[in-house]
């Protein structure tokens, strides 16, 4: 029985991996994550100089939920450009995988020319769907400067990349949002970011929970597993077989990890849970998945990978 995957080419032992963003923005973090059993990490998303981000309170727990409008801190990208440098020398053959969010078009292309002319061999995950950089409205919902952004892109960049997408709510921006991924030779698309710009309260003051953006921040976790599962089926089912789909959104279990890889996933990213469980949680999730694949039958992710049926 094996849990392992393949994205364009490149193989991992796991399907298991963090999720941007969470525990993955110091060396520290990233070791941590190449001591575990993930099958690979991705970094924080980086700007092209370091950030610190919005002011705290910027995150917060609910029942079944996170909350966050961190605002993008990180250390810069030559930081994690270092990182995953060093690393391909230290353990070549692995792939991982470098997240980039430039709060403009020209930071994404000098980000990448910058990587397009370094010695990394890996992926690059482009977010496209940070919801909490203020007056920055996520490019995912903009279909246009979605397509304009991919022809930039792939204008001069040669190595593997995907896209971060935010969740979509409509199976008309499914539709459209698949029929420009579909014309750029993307190596996988992540789907979902956190559902952007919700609101928690706190009855007993009267008050948002968190400081920046008038209260309002992306939620992650259990609650926002539906729509995780809805957008990782809608852009299976519509995309070129040749980009493969990362799921995340709501992992906390081996159960889940089934659901999102019989929707079509073929790497699954763990957030919230991986904030609060640590690197443990790829072991415990990788045991309860394959526990349900023995009882199944199923050998690898490919017996079952896709292949939810509707209801006749
Ligand atoms: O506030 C953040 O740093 C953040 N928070 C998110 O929930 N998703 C993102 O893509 C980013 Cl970049």
């Amino acid at each position: 029985l094996s849990l392992a995957t393949e994205i364009a080419g490149r193989y991992f032992a796991s399907c298991l991996m963090n999720a941007a963003g969470i525990r993955c923005q110091s060396r520290r973090d990233l070791d941590a994550l190449v001591q575990s059993s993930a099958g690979a990490y991705v970094t924080k998303s980086a700007t092209p100089a370091p950030r610190s981000g919005n002011p705290a309170p910027r995150m917060a727990t609910f029942p079944n939920g996170s909350f966050n409008s961190m605002g993008l801190p990180n250390n810069g990208l030559a930081y994690y450009l270092d990182y995953v440098l060093a690393d391909e020398q230290k353990r070549p053959g692995k792939t991982n995988f470098l997240s980039l969010a430039g709060t403009s078009l020209a930071d994404n292309l000098a980000m990448l020319h910058q990587i397009n002319d370094s010695a990394y061999t890996g992926f690059v995950e482009l977010n496209l769907s940070c919801p909490n950089v203020p007056g920055h409205p996520q490019t995912g919902y903009d279909f246009e400067a979605t397509r304009q952004t991919l022809e930039a892109v792939f204008d001069f960049y040669q190595k593997p990349l995907g896209v971060k997408l935010p969740p979509y709510f409509d199976l008309a921006h499914f539709d459209a949002i698949a029929a420009v991924l579909n014309q750029f030779p993307l190596s996988f698309v992540t789907t979902i970011n956190s559902v952007g710009n919700g609101l928690l309260v706190n009855v007993e003051t009267e008050t948002v929970v968190i400081k920046p953006k008038g209260g309002f921040g992306g939620i992650g976790g259990a609650s926002v597993k539906p729509t995780a599962l809805a957008n990782v089926r809608a852009l299976s089912q519509r995309l070129n077989p040749a980009i493969a789909v990362i799921g995340v959104g709501g992992i906390m279990s081996g159960k889940d990890a089934f659901e999102h890889i019989l929707c079509g996933a073929s790497m699954l990213q763990i957030g919230t849970q991986f904030g609060y469980e640590g690197v443990a949680v790829f072991e415990r999730i990788a045991k309860e998945l394959g526990d349900i694949m023995l009882l199944k039958g199923y050998s690898s992710i490919d017996d079952f990978r896709g292949k939810l049926k509707t209801l006749a």
